[in-house]
């Protein structure tokens, strides 16, 4: 697939603070990619010089192939969907639509008829007919969600950047709004760079995922492998779904601060040492119950349990003071009680662990 934007070692700093230290990504044309970061790993600053309302200190950008490191924002053909949606307050919806069109910096369209055509075309991709007299303060917060991003379609971009475009919605019309943004760009055809903080929204809006940690790409790739292959204990933690251990392989085990765990699972090259067992592959069981050769063990207090729809995750203590996830799929087993403080033993495959060297 060729690729509409590349990166190649692009570095930009803030008073001498590092907040992109060569990012280089290439991202494929007519495609969703999730942008994925903790706070202050340089998410927005990378969309920002992206866009072009930032320089870059060095390295280079290309867009469709061509430079443009020097070219204004307006020139770039690239739209950018702000978090708080920066409508007009005084416009309707289909007058802030159209603005985008009248006022565009490169071939604006002046043509009334013209302009009523695109702004009733864009207003049925993003689902909002019928709203078009409505003012935008009248419209509920997806409703302006789907003005911003139509504000910026009509312009007919070739890619989108939105900075955390979810954020300022409820949690339900969030995730009702993830499956519309992935519709809508499917039927316009054009990429989308998403910037989260939400590993969830990541994972579920993204056809690729580009993870960011401390101004650098940690890892690229498609939601699965991310999911099960994170590629260091970092991005492991900031997935929100593996227990981690630190320590360091010793012969056929890796010792941790609880104890040898027999190896068995995937070994991966980071640099950083740790052991991850995700919550979801541990099973919970009576102390006295039976471990099979190529399982690993380990025994912890009952804390508490916590339902979120159709799983269930329990949280124990180890013997070092360490908490301990397990995540129950309920479709697998009626939930489970356990006994507060009560001892459980944790049990999961070796080969289901990942062993970061
Ligand atoms: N204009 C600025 N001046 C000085 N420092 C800045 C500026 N913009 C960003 N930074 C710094 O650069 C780093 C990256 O910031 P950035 O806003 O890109 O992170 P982020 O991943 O988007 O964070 P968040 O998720 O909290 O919005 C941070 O350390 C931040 O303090």
């Amino acid at each position: 697939m060729s690729s509409v934007l590349q990166l190649k070692n692009v570095h930009k700093a803030f008073a001498g603070v590092p907040a992109l230290a060569g990012i280089d990504a290439s991202l494929a044309n007519d495609t969703y990619v999730s942008l994925l970061g903790p706070s202050g790993s340089g998410k927005t600053t990378l969309l920002r010089v992206i866009a072009g309302f930032e320089q870059p200190d060095s390295g280079e950008i290309l867009f469709s192939g061509r430079r443009i490191d020097g070219v204004p924002p307006h020139e770039r053909g690239i739209g950018f969907v702000f978090q708080n949606f920066a409508l007009f307050p005084h416009l309707s919806v289909a007058e802030n639509i159209a603005f985008g069109l009248t006022n565009r910096a490169v071939d604006p369209v002046t043509d009334a008829k013209v302009v009523a055509g695109r702004v009733r075309d864009i207003i049925g991709l993003v689902g909002l007919s019928g709203l078009e007299d409505r003012a935008t303060t009248q419209i509920s917060g997806g409703q302006k969600q789907r003005v911003a991003l139509a504000r910026t379609l009509v312009t007919e971009p070739s890619m989108v950047l939105l900075d955390e475009p979810l954020g300022a919605l409820d949690a339900n019309l969030r995730m009702r709004m993830r499956g519309e943004l992935r519709t809508i760009r499917e039927r316009c055809g054009v990429t989308f760079l998403h910037v989260t903080g939400s590993e969830t929204e990541a994972l579920a809006m993204g056809d690729t995922v580009l993870v960011l940690d401390a101004g650098r790409i940690a890892q690229s790739t498609d939601a699965d492998t991310l999911y099960s292959r994170p590629a260091s204990a970092d991005v492991a933690r900031f997935l929100n779904c593996y227990n981690i251990f630190p320590g360091a392989v010793s012969g056929d085990a890796f010792a941790s601060p609880v104890g040898a765990l027999a190896l068995g699972g995937v070994k991966q090259t980071s640099g950083n040492p740790a052991y991850a067992i995700r919550y979801d592959r541990v099973a919970i069981r009576p102390t006295d119950a039976a471990t099979a050769d190529d399982e690993v063990r380990i025994e912890a207090s009952f804390v508490a349990s916590e339902y979120s729809g159709a799983a269930i995750n329990s949280f124990f203590t180890l013997d070092d003071g360490r908490v301990f996830e397990v995540e129950t799929h309920l479709s697998h087993a009626a939930p489970a009680t356990y006994e507060e403080k009560g001892r459980y033993a944790l049990v999961w495959k070796r080969e289901d662990a990942l062993v970061f060297v």
